[in-house]
This record gives structure tokens, C-alpha cells and sequence, in this order.
């Protein structure tokens, strides 16, 4: 049996689980070791190769953390909230490094993560694309040169499919304006701007949200002063940036302290 890290995928039908699986089979780092999908998917009890469309890997597909945690080091864990939040405490109790790129969680959720992280790694980012990692960076940097002359909007699209908004790059690229500026996101967020709004306020940080066809994911950081602007952007477009950024923070969890962490610590950026 190979000694390489074993790593669970968690909803392995979706856009994300399809393209992490693929790239784990293909990498010379990781195994695949394990399958999730929700009770009473049609994958449930079958080999995962066929499912998606080619040949058996001896993977079946489960609807149970516990089966399929067991002799994994690892789960990339791309879903939904409450989902992510059951994934998390099993992942605690078995040790296993988690990587969670599930957006749209509260701050409650945010918050229950935070015993599971007394036992094992958990690494979590909005994005896990060094692209957008490295903007976040750039957004700090330009926000703490400008004054609150300088209006933030953060603009993002994404395909029609897309559950939740503003998106979480949205918001690490709104939180590291806020960190640039001195100020909290949270009290001087402004979304989702509709009718008689009033005068824009000053120092707020905006977001729109676009959502259409197969946008894989877009991202603006503009700052518009008087007679100026500046744009700072990324485009992504092919989502394997964000599954190479997942694999990535799965094999650097595996030598680290418990606690949690983000993709700014994998990339030591
Ligand atoms: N951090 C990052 O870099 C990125 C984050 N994302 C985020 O990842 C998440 C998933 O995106 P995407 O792959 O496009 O979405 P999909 O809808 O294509 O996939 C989500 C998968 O999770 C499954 N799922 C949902 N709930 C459960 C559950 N309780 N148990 C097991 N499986 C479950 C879904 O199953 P079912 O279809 O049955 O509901 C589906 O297979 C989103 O939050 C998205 O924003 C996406 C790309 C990059
Ligand atoms: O849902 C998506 O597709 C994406 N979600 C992440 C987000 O909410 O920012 C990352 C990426 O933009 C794609």
C-alpha cells in the first residue's frame, strides 16, 4: 500500500468534486482514498471511475463520513455550510486535515469550527487560487495608500448555478480593503443596493453580484476617486486553480499543529 497522503472528497458529483477527483487520480502526491456524496444520490454504493464516466476505480461513493474518514489524512471539502460544518466535527475526531473551500457559512458557522480546530488542521479560503490570494494582497496594500475620497466596490460574476452572494472572494477581497483601511467589514458593509438608496455612504465598502451562463469567477476591486480610478481584477477560467490551491493545503496540513488556517499561510504569501 502506497505511503502517500489518503484524501476524501467530499460531494464528489459536483463541479468542484469531479474536478478535485480528477486531479488527485492524476497526481503523483495524493491517492484518493475516499467518496462523499448526500443520502440517496444516485452514486451512493458505486464505483466513483464509472459514475463519472469512465473506467472503475475502486472507489465506492458513501453517504457516510465515518467509512469513509477512516484510514484518510485528508478531506477537501467542497459543499454547503451545514454540510461542512457535520464534515468538520467528524474530521476533528479522526485527526484528519480539513480543507474547506464551502462558501456562503455564517459567522456561526465560522464559529462552531473553531473546537474542531483544537484537533486537527483546518484550512479554509473563499478562494484557493494563488491568483486571488495574491489580490487580496494587493487590495490591503492600495486601500491603506487611499483616503475615504477613494470609494471600494467590490464587483464579482459567476455562473448561473451560483447559490450564494456576494461570493467569498468577494468578501476576502472586501476584508482585506477593510484590514487596508483600519475599519471592520461588517459595519461598514454595503450590499445589494435597490431603489430610492440615497447617497452612497462615505468609507462603506460596496458589493454587486453578477450571475449568468458559465462564468467561472470574476472579481473587480475598484477604487474610484475624483477624476480617477483604479481596478484591480482577477479572472478565473478554469476552475483546476482552485482544486491545485485545495491539494495543495491538504499536503502542507499534514505536518502542522492543529488550528485553523487560510491560504495565505499555505502559500506563505
Ligand atoms: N474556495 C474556492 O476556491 C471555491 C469554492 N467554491 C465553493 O464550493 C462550493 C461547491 O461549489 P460547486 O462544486 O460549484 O457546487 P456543486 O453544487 O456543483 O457541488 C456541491 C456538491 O456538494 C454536495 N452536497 C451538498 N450538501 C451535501 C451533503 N450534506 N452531503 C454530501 N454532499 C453534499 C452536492 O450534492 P447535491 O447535488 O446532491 O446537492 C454537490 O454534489 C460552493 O460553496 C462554492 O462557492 C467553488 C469553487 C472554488
Ligand atoms: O461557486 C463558485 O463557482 C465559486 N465560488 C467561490 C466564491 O464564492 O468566491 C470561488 C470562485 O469564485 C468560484
Amino acid at each position: 500500500m502506497s505511503d502517500l497522503p489518503g484524501i476524501v472528497v467530499t460531494g464528489a458529483s459536483g463541479r468542484m468534486g469531479q474536478m478535485l477527483i480528477r486531479l488527485i487520480q492524476d497526481s503523483d502526491s495524493a491517492r484518493l482514498v475516499g467518496a462523499i456524496e448526500r443520502e440517496g444520490h444516485a452514486w451512493i454504493g458505486r464505483d466513483l471511475g464509472e459514475e463519472m464516466g469512465g473506467a472503475a476505480n475502486g472507489v465506492i461513493v458513501t453517504a457516510d463520513p465515518l467509512e469513509a474518514f477512516a484510514g484518510a489524512q485528508a478531506v477537501i471539502d467542497f459543499t454547503a455550510p451545514e454540510a461542512t460544518l457535520a464534515f468538520a466535527k467528524i474530521a476533528a475526531q479522526a485527526r484528519l486535515t480539513h480543507v474547506i473551500g464551502t462558501t456562503g457559512m455564517s459567522a456561526d458557522h465560522i464559529a462552531a469550527l473553531a473546537p474542531c480546530a483544537r484537533h486537527a488542521v483546518i484550512v479554509r479560503a473563499g478562494n484557493m487560487s494563488l491568483g486571488v490570494n495574491l489580490l487580496t494582497q494587493l487590495t490591503k496594500k492600495v486601500a491603506a495608500a487611499l483616503d475615504t475620497d477613494w470609494d471600494i466596490e467590490v464587483i464579482e460574476a459567476h455562473h448561473n448555478k451560483k447559490v450564494d452572494a456576494p461570493s467569498g472572494t468577494a468578501l476576502m477581497l472586501g476584508e482585506a480593503a477593510a484590514q487596508g483601511r483600519g475599519i471592520t467589514l461588517a459595519d461598514n458593509r454595503e450590499s445589494g443596493r435597490d431603489g430610492i438608496t440615497g447617497a452612497r455612504a462615505k468609507g462603506a465598502i460596496g458589493f454587486s453580484a453578477i450571475r449568468g451562463g458559465d462564468i467561472v469567477g470574476e472579481h473587480d476591486v475598484l477604487f474610484a476617486g475624483q477624476g480617477e480610478r483604479i481596478v484591480l481584477r482577477h479572472v478565473a477560467t478554469d476552475r483546476a486553480i482552485f482544486a491545485r490551491g485545495a491539494l495543495k493545503a491538504a499536503l502542507w496540513g499534514q505536518d502542522k499543529a492543529p488550528g485553523e488556517y487560510d491560504m495565505l499561510d499555505v502559500l506563505g504569501l
